[in-house]
């Protein structure tokens, strides 16, 4: 596949994930997950009851469609709400800056956090966070940070029904349950774009469902 062949940022890839390997399964407190396939980990209770509560606010503020890259391909592939929150908003660095802190990543290479909101039908389908660096956008997203190496995700709430994190490769299935933060490698050990990372955020059935998402860059981001 051409995205394997060119593979761009693989080194920084491969560096970054084993700085933030390292310093995630030397955390007692943080869970691996079980699988060859993806490197995954979950942190109970990053977030408190009060934290969840005032990004959900916030969410219900700044949620408009999701877009992704290519808006007519994915009109029903992410049909959540998304916002960015005000990156000035000093609750939204601290949090910000508290992710940065646990995965040791430069602060400057991570996006803003993305709140998402999932009413009822509403899914996010299976797809990779990394970026398809045959496709157009990424001449864009080469100049400004480049290869997506690591993503965290918190989920803020309780899900009445459905709305899990489903990682198909690796057949795992999340139940959001709020304050936990999910983080894995885009990328195998090697640098590689990691096809087993492939996932979705599956319908919800009844109720809503609140996340907050952020990515990692290989470089800056601005
Ligand atoms: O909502 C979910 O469970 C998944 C969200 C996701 O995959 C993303 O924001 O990239
Ligand atoms: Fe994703």
């Amino acid at each position: 596949m051409t995205t394997r062949l060119k593979a761009p940022d693989r080194e920084a890839c491969k560096r970054i994930g084993r700085s933030v390997r390292q310093r995630l399964e030397a955390d007692p407190g943080i869970y691996k997950l079980p699988t060859d396939q993806a490197e995954i980990f979950a942190v109970g209770d990053f977030l408190n009851a009060a934290e969840c509560q005032r990004f959900v606010d916030l969410i219900d503020k700044v949620a408009r469609p999701s877009e992704l890259h290519d808006s007519a391909y994915v009109a029903k592939f992410r049909t959540s709400y998304s916002g960015n929150f005000d990156r000035e908003d000093p609750f939204v660095r601290s949090i910000s800056r508290r992710i940065d802190d646990l995965l040791g990543i430069e602060p400057e290479n991570g996006e803003p956090i993305q709140g998402q909101r999932y009413l009822p039908g509403q899914e996010f389908k299976p797809h990779n966070d990394w970026f398809y660096t045959d496709q157009e956008y990424w001449n864009l997203e080469k100049t400004r940070g480049g290869q997506r190496c690591w993503t965290a995700m918190a989920f803020l709430n309780t899900v009445e029904e459905g709305g899990h994190t489903h990682f198909v490769e690796v057949g795992a299935s999340i139940e959001p349950k709020p304050g936990v933060l999910l983080i894995w490698n885009n990328a195998t050990p090697d640098g590689l774009p990691n096809e087993g990372t492939l996932h979705a955020g599956t319908p919800v059935i009844a109720g809503e469902k609140y996340v907050l998402t952020k990515w990692y860059r290989t470089r800056r981001h601005d």
